[in-house]
């Protein structure tokens, strides 16, 4: 709703009130129209001022209301009846202006913000546009570039840049609220007809074609298959070639397109499973809510090569002290060179100040004595990491949290080698660790609330989205990983090229195909694995050669790891680059003769795999392990592993994830697939439908929010 005050007599006040973020429920809208009727009608108010409850302007639409049966009075006739009204109207802009949020601002003759609020028109994350007059206010404001730059990114502009752009009147470090008064009582009586964005001149310029087509290129390019974008700038077109109510009724008709849109219902999804991964449980009744974390103040890094170093930069740029352990001088030294670089990269770019001193560095481990909390993140070996566990388990401090950097080992293992197991957690970090957003924080069966709490707190210092999953090999991101990668070699088998297998994937929307991932991320990586699970049998004939404990196994990935050939940083990988380190994949003649060489000897005959199938393999097969993740009680809900899979592995986000994207398909669709392609190959287990879609298929395929029901309560992992 929104209340109305009056002060110093002749301003009228109304405020938003909607927490957390003031959204612009219908009981707002309603509150908002009624008491600018107030205003308007009563003959002392001379001026109003519009601001929101508890430092907060407005966060936009309420979200949570979009759906088929809208109430309340629309935004837009509520925006022109606060643009057309005779009393000069003030947003007075602290926290936020988001979205319809700052539509409602747009519509307002003055705004005055807080030097810390943030103003924006994010709709186009949400799968929109801004549907209440932003795409033909703002350009009319400040002119067409940078009402597309802002509209296209959706990003948060900084009130000091909203006033150099001309968004905003004036900016104060003091209260928004007053000094709108003051503001709104200095311009009362005075002609507003300047003052109404509506009526301004459609934008004009010579070379606005030109800046459009590149707009359009732009979106085109970094979109990936969403249509939000696109038709952003389509919205904003409207607004140089039709008049004002023709550009809304425009706008109108393409919002419409959107707001019913898989899209905007996928993106939406996301918005709310990013901040629902927060809310976490376990299978043992264990919850953020009656969890208390411990206070940390000084963490530690085991080991300074690639992770280690991102890992400290993300501490040291939280704010913690930090100790960093490398034991080999030279790689210290050249550590802390690296870091030190990073930081200052890093604080240019994001306008803090450099958090150099935050770090000391040492040779030896004794030095984390003292620390709250440890981050073991050395190679990926359990020899290894066992000894750094066993060690830390004498040195540290009674009541210090263990954390293993590790992208799949069994935090049971290392936890048994320490004498406090419960203060054991995995914190999988992904690279660049300083740079990604996502963090996989691991519970094993005996890590204790009190440490999952802490080490989800930590990641949310860090800026990361935090998922807490349970101990399995891979955790959720790599254990679904497999299945998919799987699926990619056996197309390879099958006559498909990885060029194939990678357009398929890219135009579904993933940033990089599967093999152009492999080759950035290093074939040796995955083979390591292979060779310590015993999957690698070099010089391996016959039919034995494709099996392993009597499940269908490609070794292409190993034998190319024989050939020297880990990727880019060896030029040769599925694809060529021009030297080693090069980045650019080329299709390697070299590989599709040894494909062909090796089905000639398999005596596997290629054939011609359409994209369906391509994409139906690759991608249900993924899905199904997700499926039996949830089972399992790996994950607590879909939204883990959808977020997981944004975050981490390139999911496009305008799919919402394997698990969203599985029910837009429809579950009994999957399914169907998922049994016909297991039919065709019976030695695949990862095409074998797992009960929990079986089951959900079963009962009508339920709508995501309601699949947790389904799961069967696994023993108790906490
Ligand atoms: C920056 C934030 C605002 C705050 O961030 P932070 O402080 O970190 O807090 P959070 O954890 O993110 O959020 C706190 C809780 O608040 C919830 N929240 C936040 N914003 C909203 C919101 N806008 N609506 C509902 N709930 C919101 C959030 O979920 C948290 O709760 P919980 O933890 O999940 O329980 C940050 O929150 C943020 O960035 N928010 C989103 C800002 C945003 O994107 N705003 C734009 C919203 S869309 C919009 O404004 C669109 C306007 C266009 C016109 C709309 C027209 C209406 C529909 C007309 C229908 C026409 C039908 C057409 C079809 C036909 O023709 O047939």
């Amino acid at each position: 709703m929104a209340f109305y005050s009056r002060v110093s007599g002749s301003v009228g006040v109304i405020t938003l009130q909607n927490p957390p973020v003031n959204a612009l429920s219908a009981a707002v809208r309603q509150g908002i129209v009624d008491t600018m009727h107030r205003a308007l009608s009563e003959p002392e108010v001379k001026s109003v001022v519009i601001c929101g409850q508890n430092g907060k302007f407005c966060g936009g639409a309420d979200i949570r209301e979009f759906g088929a049966n809208m109430r309340g009075p629309p935004l837009v006739p509520m925006i022109h009846l606060i643009e057309a009204a005779e009393k000069p109207v003030v947003a007075a802009i602290e926290g936020v202006a988001l979205g319809g949020g700052l539509e409602l601002a747009l519509g307002c003759h003055y705004r005055i913000a807080h030097s810390k609020a943030r103003l924006g028109l994010p709709e186009v994350t949400l799968g929109l546009l801004p549907g209440a007059g932003g795409t033909q206010r703002l350009p009319r404001l400040i002119g067409v570039p940078a009402a597309l730059e802002l509209i296209t990114t959706g990003r948060h502009a900084t009130a000091a840049e909203a006033l150099q752009l001309g968004i905003v009147d004036e900016v104060t470090d003091h209260s928004a609220v007053d000094a709108a008064v003051k503001f709104a009582q200095s311009v009362a009586g005075k002609s507003l007809d300047a003052r109404r964005i509506s009526t301004y001149p459609r934008p004009r310029s010579p070379d606005l074609a030109e800046i459009f087509e590149k707009a359009m290129k732009e979106v085109r390019r970094s979109a990936r298959g969403a249509i939000a974008p696109v038709t952003c700038v389509q919205a904003v077109h409207a607004s140089v070639t039709l008049p004002y109510a023709k550009g809304m009724e425009r706008e109108r008709e393409l919002f419409s397109t959107l707001f019913t849109s898989g899209q905007a219902h996928a993106l939406q999804y996301y918005f709310f499973a990013q901040r629902a991964v927060s809310r976490w449980s376990t299978p043992s009744g264990a919850r953020w809510d009656t969890s208390k974390p411990r206070p940390v103040h000084k963490a530690a890094v085991i080991g300074l090569g690639t992770m280690g170093r991102g890992i400290s930069v993300s501490l040291a740029q939280a704010g913690l002290s930090v100790v960093a352990v490398e034991t080999q001088e030279k790689q210290l030294l050249e550590a802390k060179q690296a870091v030190s670089g990073m930081l200052e990269r890093s604080a240019k770019r994001r306008g803090v100040p450099l958090a150099d001193d935050k770090i000391k560095y040492n040779c030896s481990v004794q030095a984390v004595a003292d620390a709250d909390l440890v981050i073991e993140a050395v190679f990926e070996d359990m020899a290894l990491k066992k000894t750094i566990f066993q060690q830390l388990s004498g040195i540290c401090k009674p009541g210090t949290l263990l954390c293993t950097n590790t992208s799949g080992l069994d935090i049971d293992e290392l936890a048994s080698q320490t004498q406090s197991p419960e203060l054991v957690v995995g914190m999988h970090f992904f690279a660049p660790a300083h740079v990604m957003k996502l963090l996989e924080v691991v519970y094993g069966p005996r890590s204790s609330p009190e440490a999952l709490a802490t080490a989800m707190e930590m990641g949310k210092k860090m800026g990361k989205v935090s998922v807490a999953v349970g101990n399995c090999r891979g955790f959720v991101g790599n254990r679904m990983l497999k299945p998919y990668l799987e699926q990619a070699f056996f197309l390879l088998e099958e006559g498909a090229t990885p060029e194939q297998v990678d357009q398929v994937l890219e135009e579904f929307g993933f940033a990089m195909g599967v093999f152009k991932v492999s080759d950035l991320s290093g074939l040796d990586v995955g083979w390591k694995v292979r060779k310590a699970d015993g999957l690698v049998v070099p010089g391996s004939t016959g039919k034995s050669a494709r099996i392993r404990g009597g499940s269908r196994y490609s070794p292409l990935g190993d034998l190319l790891c024989e050939q020297g050939r880990f990727g880019q940083k060896t030029g040769r990988g599925w694809y060529q680059y021009d030297k080693p380190g090069g980045r650019v994949a080329k299709p390697d003649p070299w590989l599709h003769g040894f494909l062909e060489e090796y089905r000639a000897r398999h005596g596997l005959v290629a054939r011609r795999i359409d994209h369906q199938e391509m994409l139906e393999r690759c991608l249900y097969a993924l899905i199904n392990e997700g499926f039996q993740i949830l089972q399992d009680g790996i994950a607590a809900g879909p939204e883990d592993i959808d977020v997981i899979y944004v975050l981490g592995y390139g999911w496009p986000r305008h799919r919402g994830g394997p698990m969203f994207y599985a029910g837009l398909v429809g579950l009994d669709k999957v399914l169907e697939r998922l049994e016909h392609y297991h039919q065709v190959y019976p030695d695949v287990l990862g095409l074998k439908p797992c009960s929990l879609i079986r089951k959900l298929a079963a009962s009508s395929s339920p709508p995501i929010h309601r699949w947790r029901e389904f799961i069967q309560k696994p023993r108790s992992q906490l």
